[in-house]
């Protein structure tokens, strides 16, 4: 037992904590000891049928309640995610490794927020009424029915608050099917839901890796998947839901670019890129890892950049002190590692890092490379790790083209004081979320995701409804039916 609210079982199903020992042992261990902390099990087919039976008859009963009463349940979710705040991000921390500095304030905050916003939005979710002169229609927003959702591993608890809240404000349940990597935070959330009111089954939580989640989509009790994860799963999993015309949102991988011309504020921008690229550890979807800077600015800004990477403090990350942990796993590290020597060896030059930390754990020091040139696999692939890649450019149109050359559009930003230029580019940036002087900012009421291969559909704000229900036109006719015999 590493803290005494740890989920007591592997799963959680129709409103209780549920263990099947004959699922595949998955061990938990902790990032920044290597120590196993806990052990979940897969979930067997016994356990995947109990969760979507008791979601498909929680479903039905959820989606007649009024919006407003449904909301209710989320908000009160919402003040219990705040109140144990501190508790939520020990958790966290333990599932990631990420610093307590940081989960007290992104994660179940995040997930509180959300829950807080959809739960707001419920009871004003409604159809349109379409005049046709005499007769008329109308439309109804119904929900989809039994979602999925299939996490990452880097945000568990704002990832699983993500698709539930959205998809319980529609008047739909979700079976949730964490990370193998993170299985514990969305265990507490489900905890606290049926805490909150909402009725068991409504919200289930199984464990396992790619085999369960493939049960899951293919299930026909199953509408909708909802994944977050990279691209190669997101094909699969993709592919999976078309074979039944099932739909998706699909929250995928990036290779996002950061633009920094020569009239940013200088300080903003370097600690934009610090954001963009070693918040987390770099374990960001949306991270700007791709800094192109304009030549003139590029001595002073990596300058700056070094001086200011000294502030990092690697540790503990229980100890708020802390602002840099480790990757999540030793897997995550050995594929890091690979990138930074692959970026050694087709030439880029090394400023900062690229080393293991001298102690336990699976830390990596933030690592910056300079010029970094379009082809090389550093700055072509998402590396999902403290990487940044700097790359200069001479003008706005070569540096938006460059930009632009990637199969990834998750996100973009630019710094600049000239707000015509600021606009412009963004323009014409293909990525689907975009920060102008910021970076990785993330508020609930903000759509969020990705174009090409980064994804399809939105999370958050209002895009999300669209997203977790569909509409139902209804024809009224006024008079009598003409019919031609
Ligand atoms: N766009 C976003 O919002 C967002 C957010 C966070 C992470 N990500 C992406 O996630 C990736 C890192 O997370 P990861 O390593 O956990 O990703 P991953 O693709 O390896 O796994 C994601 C999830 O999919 C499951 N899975 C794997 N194979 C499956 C299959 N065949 N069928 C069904 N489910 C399957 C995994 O068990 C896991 O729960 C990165 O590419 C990152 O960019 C995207
Ligand atoms: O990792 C992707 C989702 C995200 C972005 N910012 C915070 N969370």
């Amino acid at each position: 037992m590493i803290y005494e609210t740890q989920p007591t079982a592997s799963h959680y199903v129709d409103g209780a904590y549920l263990e099947d020992t004959d699922g595949t042992p998955i061990p938990v261990i902790y990032a920044a000891t290597g120590a196993r902390i806990a052990t979940v099990h897969a979930a067997t087919p016994a356990v995947i049928d109990r969760a979507l039976t008791a979601a498909a008859r929680a479903q039905s009963d959820w989606a007649r309640l009024s919006g407003r009463e449904r909301g209710r349940v989320l908000i009160r979710a919402a003040q219990i995610l705040r109140e144990r705040n501190r508790e939520m991000s020990v958790l966290e921390t333990f599932d990631t490794g990420k610093p307590l500095q940081e989960t007290l304030v992104a994660d179940a905050a995040s997930a509180a927020d959300a829950l807080e916003y959809f739960g707001g939005l419920a009871g004003s979710l409604t159809g349109e009424h379409i005049p046709l002169g005499g007769d008329w229609a109308y439309t109804m927003r119904e929900p989809l029915g039994v979602c999925v959702g299939i996490g990452a591993w880097n945000y568990p608890t704002q990832i699983a608050a993500w698709k539930a809240a959205p998809a319980l404000a529609c008047g739909n349940a979700m079976v949730f099917k964490p990370s193998e990597v993170t299985p514990l935070c969305a265990l507490k959330l489900a905890e606290i839901l049926t805490e909150a009111g909402a009725p068991a089954g409504l919200f289930n939580v199984v464990q396992g890796a790619g085999e369960a989640g493939q049960a899951l989509i293919s299930d026909p009790r199953v509408a909708k998947v909802s994944l977050t994860g990279s691209v190669p799963t997101g094909r699969k999993v993709y592919a999976a839901a078309a074979a039944d015309m099932k739909h998706v949102t699909m929250e995928l991988g990036g290779k996002s670019p950061l633009l920094i011309f020569e009239d940013a504020d200088l300080e903003n921008a370097v600690g934009g890129a610090i954001l963009a690229n070693f918040y987390s550890s770099g374990q960001i979807c949306s991270n700007g890892t791709r800094v192109f800077v304009q030549k003139s600015v590029k001595q002073a800004f990596l300058a700056r950049l070094t001086e200011r990477l000294k502030g990092v403090v690697m540790g503990d990350p229980l100890d708020e002190a802390t602002n840099f942990g480790p990757m999540v796993s030793e897997a995550q590290m050995r594929i890091v590692e690979g990138y930074i020597a692959k970026g050694v060896e087709e030439g880029a030059r090394l400023v900062t890092g690229g080393k293991r930390a001298a102690r336990d754990g699976f830390f990596l020091a933030p690592t910056v490379f300079a010029d970094v040139t379009d082809g090389m696999t550093i700055a072509r692939e998402e590396i999902f790790g403290p990487v940044m890649a700097v790359l200069d450019f001479e003008d706005e149109d070569e540096a938006v083209a460059r930009a632009n050359a990637t199969e990834f559009g998750l996100a973009a930003g630019v710094f600049t004081r000239d707000i015509s230029r600021a606009h412009r580019v963004i323009g014409a940036l293909k990525a689907g979320t975009c920060f102008i002087n910021s970076y990785n900012d993330a508020p609930v009421e903000m759509p969020f995701g990705g174009v090409g291969m980064s994804g399809v559909g939105r999370e958050n704000a209002k895009a999300a409804i669209e997203h977790y229900s569909q509409l139902k036109s209804v024809y009224v006719r006024m008079g009598d039916v003409e019919a031609p015999y």
